[in-house]
């Protein structure tokens, strides 16, 4: 760990997951700037120490302090980016001369510009040194102190490293070392959409040989999309890709197993997704991800049938029955692993 004072961190976006980091963080007993958007939550974390509507029950750090104003953060060493993947772009665009390590959190595909985070980030905060923050992380247990591990995806490799690990590191949370940027941001955002099949099954109580199947022929498909974008596949085994996978396709902790849950019980997208303040990504990330898979020629149709699912174009029992009808294949093609096409299957 670093000597001398501690350095101020900064977290962008007080939902869950923000301010499970920042209570994370301030563990050490350094101050962390938590900036919220809505200025209530701001008053109500200063004021009552507490993030009531995304983070019950928890009882923040006295050094970590709300504010609602960004360019408080903009002269830090280190700022971790939290916000909805599909909001990342605009709420950063409010910190473009950010010089720092800036350590993206959320797990996502920018819908129509096809965009990664880093290369949401890249564009619009260009001074930035850019690291990824991903892995099997329940807000709550983080937050209750649990032993948790994650990637951490340096884009400036050991030096960046050695810079960001001391201030991230804490007993119970470890960061395993990566420079697999794509990878570690590919393993988060297919995820989230591969939890919402995992839930359909449940919904749909098709069973745990089927669960696992999913899990099995989706984590092929993440491999598939992965390697063709860049990713290592050691990556999309690590904590970041299986390890995700894994967590979120079992538990019902998950905004995303729980959303494709109801899906399968029969709920419509439209009115799941219509009033809820919390962020289940895989319902923004299935569409844009099942299009760059087409336009790739790589073959997901775990993908493409939770697409369809989230834009009510096809009840889920009907997606089920599709994918169960699809010909027979080899589950590894000769010589080359996960290999995909449009002829191939999931
Ligand atoms: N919750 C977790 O356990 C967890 C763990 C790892 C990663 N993540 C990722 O972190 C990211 C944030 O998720 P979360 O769980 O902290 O959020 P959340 O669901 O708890 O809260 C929603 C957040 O969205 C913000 N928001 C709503 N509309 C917005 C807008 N127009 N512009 C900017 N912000 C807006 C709200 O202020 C709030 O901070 C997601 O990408 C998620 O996948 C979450
Ligand atoms: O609740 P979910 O489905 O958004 O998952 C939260 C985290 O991404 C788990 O690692």
């Amino acid at each position: 760990m670093s000597e001398g004072p501690l350095s101020t961190v900064g977290v962008i976006g007080a939902g869950a997951w923000g301010t499970a980091l920042a209570q994370m963080l301030a563990s050490d007993g350094r101050t962390v700037l938590l900036w919220a958007r809505e200025a209530e939550l701001v008053a109500a974390i200063n004021a009552d120490r507490v993030n009531t509507p995304y983070l019950p029950g928890i009882a923040l750090h006295p050094t970590i302090r709300a504010t609602n104003d960004l360019d408080e953060l903009s002269g830090l060493a280190t700022v971790l980016v939290v916000t909805p993947a599909q909001h990342m772009g605009t709420v950063l665009a409010g910190l473009a001369g950010f010089s720092g390590d800036l350590v993206l959190c959320s797990k996502g595909i920018e819908a129509g510009t096809e965009r990664m985070m880093a290369d949401v980030a890249r564009a619009v905060v260009p001074g930035a040194a850019l690291a990824v923050l991903s892995g099997p992380t329940f807000a709550h247990e983080v937050a209750a102190g649990l032993p948790t591990a994650v990637t951490l995806a340096c884009s400036d490799g050991e030096t960046q490293w050695q810079r960001l690990s001391p201030v991230i590191a804490r007993p119970a949370f470890r960061p395993y070392f990566s420079r697999d940027v794509i990878g570690a941001e590919i393993g988060g955002a297919v995820k989230n959409v591969l939890a919402v099949a995992c839930g359909v099954v449940e919904g749909l109580r098709l069973g745990q040989n089927a669960r696992a199947a999913l899990i099995g022929r989706g984590h092929a498909e993440m491999v598939r999309f992965g390697v063709a974008m860049g990713a290592q596949a050691e990556t999309l085994s690590g904590l970041s890709g299986l390890g995700d996978l894994v967590l979120t396709c079992t538990s019902t902790a998950s905004r995303n197993f729980t959303l494709g849950k109801a899906l399968g019980e029969g709920g419509s997208a439209a009115a799941l997704l219509g009033d809820r303040r919390t962020v289940a990504e895989g319902a923004f990330t299935a569409p844009v991800l099942a299009g760059m898979a087409r336009e790739r020629g790589i073959a997901m149709p775990i993908a493409e049938a939770v697409a369809a699912l989230v834009s009510d174009r096809v009840p889920a029992r009907a997606i089920v029955d599709t994918l169960l009808a699809r010909p027979l294949r080899a589950e590894v093609e000769a010589g080359v692993p996960y290999a995909g096409g449009e002829d191939s299957l999931g």
